[in-house]
């Protein structure tokens, strides 16, 4: 059985997992990923009962109990980059014994429920609503780097889109991936199901223009247009497409919910999100202890 060596899987002197500094025991199988660190204390404001709370960068993890029900809640940061972390650690406080370095033998799947922010891509999807992505497409080539990349994405989608935006092959190329089915039928009641874009930034790779123009000044209204068995892209965010890809290589289920706090067409925009993200953690909380 392989030992994985201390290079590639570090562990902390007492014994806490690299980056995340969280321990196996504190770990609960349903998880909730949120962006921000401050967002981890609003979630952690509905647990009734507090088990642990670890920090270390921007990842600020608390264990709890909802009406009974253990969860832990944790900050990825911005970015595909960091979800490489955040996933691949989860993954090994559940699958892997840190003091043996071994993978266990019984495997565990968690369930990764993404509550974010995001910007619409459609006219018709206003400004407080919330996008369930049933499909996430990673502009961010993450899971590229991944053996098996080619059977988690949808093929043929990538081909009609590909050719649809006529792909700038200088761009890592984009990846397609599904949502767990189980997750999306739980939070199907709140939400619009979307296609949802996860970019390598903020601007340029979604679009806006500041001081820098595009390489591409055309690709929003095309990825706009761009129809694929009767359904439009929805909406831009920055993490989905890794946490998606990510879980359906280790055996996790996946979803991710976005509170619309910008529309990209109508060019709207909330000067205060919170409301919409204090409702939307509510409705994600309601629905995962929902039978
Ligand atoms: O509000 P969060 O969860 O951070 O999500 C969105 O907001 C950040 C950009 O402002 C990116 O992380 C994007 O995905
Ligand atoms: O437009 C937006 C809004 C929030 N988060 C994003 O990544 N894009």
């Amino acid at each position: 059985m392989r030992v994985i060596e201390p290079s590639e899987l570090i562990i902390n002197k007492d014994g806490s997992v690299f980056h995340l500094h969280m321990h196996p025991e504190d770990l609960a199988k349903d998880v909730i990923l949120v962006g921000d660190p401050g967002r981890v204390e609003l979630v952690a404001s509905y647990f009734e009962k507090i088990e642990c709370t670890r920090s270390n960068r921007e990842f600020v993890s608390t264990t709890g109990y909802y009406k009974g029900k253990r969860i832990t809640v944790l900050s990825t940061g911005i970015g595909t980059d960091n979800i490489d972390i955040v996933v691949n650690e989860l993954d090994a406080l559940a699958n892997i014994s840190l003091t043996e370095r071994t993978v266990k033998k019984e495997h565990t799947s968690l369930n990764l429920i993404r509550i974010g922010t995001s910007g619409a891509l459609q006219g018709d999807i206003p400004v407080g609503s919330f996008v369930l992505s049933q499909m996430s497409i990673g502009f961010d080539g993450l899971l590229n780097f991944y053996a098996n990349r080619d059977k988690v994405s949808d093929l043929e989608m990538e081909k009609a889109f590909t050719d649809f935006t006529s792909w700038n092959p200088q761009c890592p190329s984009p990846y397609f991936v599904a949502a767990s089915p189980i997750l999306c039928e739980k939070m199907k009641a709140f939400t619009i199901s979307g296609i949802t874009i996860s970019a390598p930034g903020f601007y340029g790779p979604q679009g806006r223009v500041l001081r820098l123009p595009l390489a591409d000044g055309e690709l929003n209204e095309k990825i706009e247009s761009f129809s694929y068995k009767g359904r439009k892209i929805t909406n831009f965010e920055m993490e989905s497409s890794a946490i998606a890809g990510l879980s359906l290589l280790l055996g996790h289920q996946a979803v991710t919910i976005c509170a619309i706090i910008a529309n990209r067409v109508t060019k709207t925009a909330f000067d205060d999100y919170k409301p919409s993200i204090t409702k939307l953690v509510e409705n994600v909380l309601e629905s995962i202890v929902s039978k």
